[in-house]
């Protein structure tokens, strides 16, 4: 007797709005190849340079404007500065399709993008990115979760730049010992550290929002890796977790975060899917 067979899905379309340290490893993935995705077009700003870093691919995809991504793509990856994520997320929303976002902080200035998902029907997805354990903070938030804090210690290149410091006349150039240069909450974070901290802003939306996630940044110029702990008091559990990442091309960015976009397209349409 013959089993019937069903057609095969059609994979999913995937784009990447930018090209650094995210996006090129993640095109290079899907290149080599992530079963049930397709890698159909890239956007960068400088699109000459970017066709150059493509060239390695078995299978190069067209270089285009943002704006022009989304026709082509059912997901699109925004690894981008977070000034663009409302230009690269409306039209893609606005269609019902996937967004996955890597600039989380900039989510908390576009509230209206998580409202364009629901009216669509689209997803606004936010990997684990550099950080670990949000399935465990995700998981106690249906319970009560009392207190999220975070420790962020990075080496002083991993935070040079940050608007934070310039308005508050910190100068950590120079420094020779561990420097504390914030404490606060994840959405101040997220203005004053816009390329350093989407982190906090995810384990904020994964377990008790922005406003009460609290949040400490330390330059520490003997560090070579990027270093975050976090502690979560909730009613069904203690944890602690540290995570220490190798920097990437762009030293503010850890490898890692690369490597859980990969690993979050694998589970979109994995047989086994292990993790909340
Ligand atoms: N959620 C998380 O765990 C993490 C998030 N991030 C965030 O992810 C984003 C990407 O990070 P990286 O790849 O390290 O940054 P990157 O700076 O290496 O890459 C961003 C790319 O976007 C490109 N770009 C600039 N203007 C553009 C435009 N108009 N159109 C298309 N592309 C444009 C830049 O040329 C650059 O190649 C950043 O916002 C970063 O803060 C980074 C690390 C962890
Ligand atoms: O890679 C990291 O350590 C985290 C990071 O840059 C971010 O959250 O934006």
């Amino acid at each position: 007797m013959n089993a019937i067979t069903q057609p095969r899905p059609r994979p999913l379309r995937v784009a990447i709005a930018g090209l650094g340290a995210v996006g090129l490893r993640v095109a290079e993935a899907l290149d080599a190849g992530i079963p049930g995705c397709e890698l159909v077009a890239v956007a960068a700003r400088d699109r000459p340079a970017a066709a150059r870093r493509l060239q390695g691919l078995r299978y190069p995809v067209p270089v285009l404007e943002i704006g022009d991504l989304e026709p082509q793509a059912d997901l699109v990856v925004e690894c981008a500065p977070a000034a663009l994520l409302p230009r690269i997320a409306t039209p893609v929303l606005q269609h019902g399709k996937k967004l996955m976002v890597l600039s989380a902080g900039a989510l908390l200035s576009a509230p209206q993008l998580v409202e364009l998902a629901r009216q669509h029907h689209g997803q606004i997805i936010v990997p684990t990115g550099a950080l670990l354990g949000l399935d465990a903070v995700a998981a106690a938030a249906e319970g009560q979760i009392h207190a999220v804090r975070m420790v962020t210690r990075k080496p002083v290149k991993g935070l040079l730049g940050a608007p934070y410091l310039a308005e508050h006349g910190i100068d950590i150039a120079a420094i020779t010992a561990p420097l504390r240069i914030f404490e606060g909450t994840a959405r101040e974070a997220a203005i004053g550290f816009s390329a350093n901290l989407n982190v906090a802003v995810a384990l904020s939306l994964a377990g008790i929002g922005p406003d009460r996630t609290r949040l400490e940044i330390w330059a520490d110029p003997a560090l070579t890796l990027n270093t975050h702990s976090i502690t979560v008091e909730a009613d069904s559990a203690r944890f602690s977790m540290t995570i220490e990442n190798v920097p990437s091309d762009n030293p503010k960015t850890g490898r890692i975060t690369a490597l859980s976009v990969i690993a979050a397209l694998r589970k979109l349409s994995a047989p086994l899917r292990v993790g909340t």
